[in-house]
């Protein structure tokens, strides 16, 4: 017997994350509900005025909570539809990277992510005002922004055609400069990447943030200099070794409050989605902000 249960949930479907095809998916959320007498919902997204559309449903329909069913734009949309709200998200880990999911430990097989339907916990997050849009998850402006933006062009998704693209665009990419005024500490000078995020790793594991703490009332902006190209693979060395922090080329500061100039106007993404955030960017921390499921360890008595 489960010892606490969500009794009437939405599940917000993305039908292309992860390259992942959502019809049997779907089938296994439904048998999972139906022999669990959970009531359940489906939103299907389309790519195109999701946020509004899901909104709407959610101001007529109320539900226990909403589980994104994708990757982590799957989850930016439905943490930036219950932004500051008392109903939690869950995720279901389907994208190809599912960066946000593996921060906060959610089991990342489908029959695992389900069982946090029947025994859970609920947390509180702190976000992230990215000039007013929402991040739940980790925001970049230089070269990793490059990379999703063209992985969101190209026509295959997955964790495969990201590392392609990467290592394409690493032999040519030319640091830009950024100019970074926050309530801690400045930095200004060229940088090959700028990293906004509460959380640790990027969804292909490369830890940019290592003692980053998602609920600490802090966000951190993780800077890396331009390197030269022998660095290369001592870098990607430490991002997979959680001693980025380290490396002669990282730059660290941990603050509330953020103004940066991205003079240059280089590429920026939200959560994996290519976003273009203008010439200066303001962040601001939103402190639990978004309610997380997460899975509930079992006591000795329920085990
Ligand atoms: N029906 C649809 N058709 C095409 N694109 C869609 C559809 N629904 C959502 N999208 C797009 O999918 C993107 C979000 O995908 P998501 O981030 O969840 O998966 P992913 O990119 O494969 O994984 P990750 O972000 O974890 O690497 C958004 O750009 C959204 O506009």
């Amino acid at each position: 017997m489960a010892a606490n249960k969500l009794a009437n949930v939405l599940f917000v479907v993305n039908p292309v994350s992860g390259d992942i095809e959502k019809g049997t998916v779907n089938e296994t959320i439904e048998a999972f509900c139906l022999s669990n007498q959970i009531n359940f919902g489906f939103f299907e997204t389309t790519g195109e005025n999701d946020l509004q559309n899901l909104k709407t449903i959610l101001k007529k329909e109320s539900y226990q909570a909403v589980f994104a069913v994708g990757g982590d734009g799957t989850s930016h949309l439905v943490g930036s539809a219950l932004i500051h709200s008392s109903t939690p998200m869950g995720i279901i880990p389907m994208g190809s990277g599912n960066g946000l999911s593996k921060d906060v430990g959610i089991p990342q097989t489908l029959d695992d992510a389900l069982g946090i339907l029947l025994h859970y916990q609920v947390k509180a997050i702190d976000t992230l005002s990215v000039n007013n849009e929402i991040c739940v998850h980790l925001t970049d402006l230089g070269f990793n922004a490059l990379v999703v933006k063209k992985f969101s062009e190209g026509e295959k998704r997955g964790a495969a055609s990201y590392a392609l693209i990467a290592m394409q665009e690493y032999l040519t990419y030319e640091p830009k400069l950024y100019t970074i005024e926050t309530d801690n500490g400045n930095f200004k000078g060229p940088a090959f990447m700028v990293t906004i995020t509460n959380a640790n790793a990027f969804g292909s594991n490369a830890t940019i943030n290592p003692s980053g703490i998602i609920d600490d009332g802090k966000f951190e902006i993780c800077i890396i200099e331009p390197f030269p190209k022998a660095s290369g693979l001592q870098i990607l060395y430490r991002l997979y070794n959680d001693s980025i922090e380290a490396s002669d080329y990282s730059r660290l500061i941990s603050c509330r409050r953020a103004v940066i100039n991205n003079t240059e106007q280089d590429v920026s993404q939200v959560d994996g989605e290519p976003m273009d955030l203008g010439e200066q960017v303001t962040i601001k921390l939103l402190p639990k902000s978004l309610l997380l499921l997460l899975p509930k360890p079992m006591s000795v008595s329920e085990e």
